[in-house]
């Protein structure tokens, strides 16, 4: 497959190596110095489009994508305010787009467990929940897009959350965010429920940048040749 790296930043360079380790060829490299390489004589050039930059960057290079008529795979968090336009761009042009705010393996998992605690933890009133994750300082976003993926579950399954808040809170109707900032960190999220009896708490750590970038590559595969807007739930079949 031809891939496009939208992005050759930490994530763009660690998806380079698996994908090529996978037979995969990176027809182009694009960053910030090289924004001609958008243009659809270059980018027509790939099978597909995978999108690692900024909160800034993210929506104008899908929409380039599309222009092009190449599927694109999204990682960059921070920009979740125009996912609708994109969403509506991509169904009104025809287009294919796979957007996650986690490509690994892990949270995708997580992320079943945590919307099961929750409707387990709903009628108990007694517990709290809470949050925490913790990144890397170059980070620019927070919280991280998957802190926020976690948090819509939660409050979609808690009756007694009603909204979030990036800070810890005494306000029982919103769910306390806390966001670290150290190195190393490649990612951690901790979800926490709180007793004066007793606490249960579920953690998903990274390792590595390794299992963002793998999952993006499956799911550039997974994408190829199809269209419409999908999710790491369709990739994984969860
Ligand atoms: N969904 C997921 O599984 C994951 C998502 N992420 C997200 O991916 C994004 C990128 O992360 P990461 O690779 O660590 O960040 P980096 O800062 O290491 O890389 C971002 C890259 O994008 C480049 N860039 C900036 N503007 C443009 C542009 N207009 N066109 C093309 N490239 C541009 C930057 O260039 P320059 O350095 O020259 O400015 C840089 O090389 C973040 O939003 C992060 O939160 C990260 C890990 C996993
Ligand atoms: O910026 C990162 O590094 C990461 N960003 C994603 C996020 O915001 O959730 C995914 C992962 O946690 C690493």
């Amino acid at each position: 497959m031809k891939i496009a790296l939208i992005g050759y930043g930490k994530m763009g360079k660690t998806i380079e190596a698996i994908a090529q380790h996978r037979g995969h060829e990176i027809v182009l490299r694009i960053d910030i110095n090289s924004p001609h390489l958008l243009e659809k004589e270059h980018l027509q050039q790939a099978d597909v489009a995978i999108e690692f930059t900024t909160p800034e960057t993210a929506y104008h290079n899908i929409l380039k994508c599309f222009a092009a008529n190449v599927p694109v795979v999204c990682g960059t968090t921070g920009w979740l305010e125009q996912l609708p336009a994109v969403k509506a761009q991509c169904l009104e042009q025809h287009q294919a787009f796979l957007y996650a705010s986690n490509f690994s393996v892990g949270v995708n998992i997580f992320f079943e467990l945590n919307r099961r605690l929750a409707e387990l933890m709903a009628p108990q009133g007694a517990y709290n929940a809470s949050m925490v994750e913790v990144h890397h300082t170059q980070k620019k976003d927070a919280p991280s897009g998957t802190a926020i993926t976690l948090a819509e579950q939660i409050l979609e399954k808690l009756p007694a959350k009603t909204g979030w808040v990036n800070e810890t809170t005494q306000d029982p109707a919103l769910l306390g965010i806390v966001s670290e900032r150290t190195d190393p960190a490649p990612g951690t999220h901790i979800i926490q429920y709180d007793s004066p009896i007793d606490s249960i708490t579920i953690t998903h750590t990274a390792h590595s940048r390794e299992g963002f970038a793998a999952g993006a590559v499956t799911a550039a595969e997974w994408l190829k040749g199809k269209k419409g807007i999908f999710s790491m739930k369709d990739v994984l079949s969860l």
